[in-house]
């Protein structure tokens, strides 16, 4: 049967896509990281979408679209016209209102953030250009749709750019937009949280608090993120509301030393950081609530640690960094 956009044919061609994390994070090797020139991937503001208005040389990017990207994000199912197990009424017609509004969303809004190097260990980043209002809807973060149990079981690939909605897995690696730039902060000015566009979920961008004109971007990936499920941490977060590389605090800081019997260290938290963010009434440090209520993940990526000999991991990861105490403070008296 003869498929028409959007309902494209998956084929084998897929054009090689230019990564962007070039750097490596606490010494581990970051797959697929050739070098790219942001600003032509960025060309007219999109990222990895076959968008109309999307250049010819932007295009030629790009993989052709496939199948898995029209994944319902409410039941998981395909969306196509032909696929019975879809139910049109309930996933499709609302999945492409969906990204009706998605797409409308998928411009950088150059307007508001920029995309550039932040200059540190963290890659490139987004910074306001204005200043933006509290509670302000950036986008929505795009990608790849996968099924999320056949995504986290299926070895082959890892990615360190994905979300994850109560059923889909959506990754950025390879396809996404400007919101897959945004880095992580133990008090982010973002939250990253899932909305009902009709009956279909997003992960919607939106701004914490007011974002000053040159103030960077973050979301809160979320502990896990970093720490992974395994003994060793996966990456050390370098935000600057903690003294050195750290793991991020558990969301609640106060509930932290009991839930944890005193056992999990804590990231030393830098001084002038935590004087600003005093509560001088109960003179506890006020850790923005507005965390994310979804969080990225690097399950896949532990699967691929494992794989490695033993003696691999070892080279690859600093031995200091991977104890706790090589990396916070577990003198710190809060
Ligand atoms: C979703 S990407 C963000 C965009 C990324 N900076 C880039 O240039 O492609 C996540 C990656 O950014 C880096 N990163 C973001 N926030 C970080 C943080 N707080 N500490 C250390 N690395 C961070 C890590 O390499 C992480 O795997």
């Amino acid at each position: 049967m003869a498929s028409s956009w959007p309902l494209n044919s998956e084929g084998d061609d897929w054009a090689p896509f230019p990564k962007f994390n070039v750097h490596n994070t606490n010494g581990f090797p970051v797959q697929h990281s050739s070098a790219f020139n942001i600003p032509d991937y960025m060309h007219n503001g999109h990222v990895g979408y076959p968008q109309g208005n999307m250049s010819a040389e932007c295009r030629a990017l790009l993989k052709p679209m496939t199948r898995r990207i029209y994944a319902c994000l409410s039941c998981g199912r395909v969306a196509r016209a032909d696929n019975t197990q879809c139910n049109i009424a309930n996933c499709y017609l609302p999945y492409m209102a969906h990204f009706d509004h998605v797409f409308s969303n998928t411009n950088l809004p150059t307007d508001m953030v920029e995309i550039r190097q932040t200059g540190t260990n963290q890659g490139y980043g987004v910074f306001a250009r204005v200043a933006i209002p509290e509670d302000t809807i950036l986008g929505f973060y795009l990608g790849e749709v996968h099924d999320q149990t056949a995504f986290f079981t299926d070895p082959a690939t890892t990615s360190w750019y994905v979300f994850t909605t109560t059923r889909a897995a959506v990754d950025s690696r390879d396809y996404g937009n400007w919101t897959r730039f945004v880095n992580s902060h133990c008090d982010p000015n973002v939250s990253a949280t899932i909305r009902n566009v009709g009956q279909v979920e997003g992960i919607a961008f939106q701004t914490a608090r007011q974002i000053n004109p040159g103030d960077q971007l973050f979301i809160n990936y979320g502990r896990g993120y970093f720490a992974g499920d395994g003994e060793k941490p996966l990456l050390y977060c370098t935000c600057d509301a903690h003294e050195g590389p750290h793991l991020p605090p558990f969301d609640d800081e106060d509930d932290y030393a009991e839930r944890y019997n005193k056992e999990v260290s804590r990231p030393k938290i830098d001084k002038g950081w935590r004087n600003k963010y005093r509560d001088t009434t109960s003179g506890k440090t006020r850790i923005s609530k507005k965390f994310s209520s979804t969080t990225m993940t690097r399950s896949r990526l532990q699967a691929y640690l494992k794989t490695l000999p033993i003696e691999e991991i070892k080279k690859e990861v600093d031995p200091e960094q991977r104890t706790r105490s090589g990396s916070v403070d577990k003198t710190d008296p809060i």
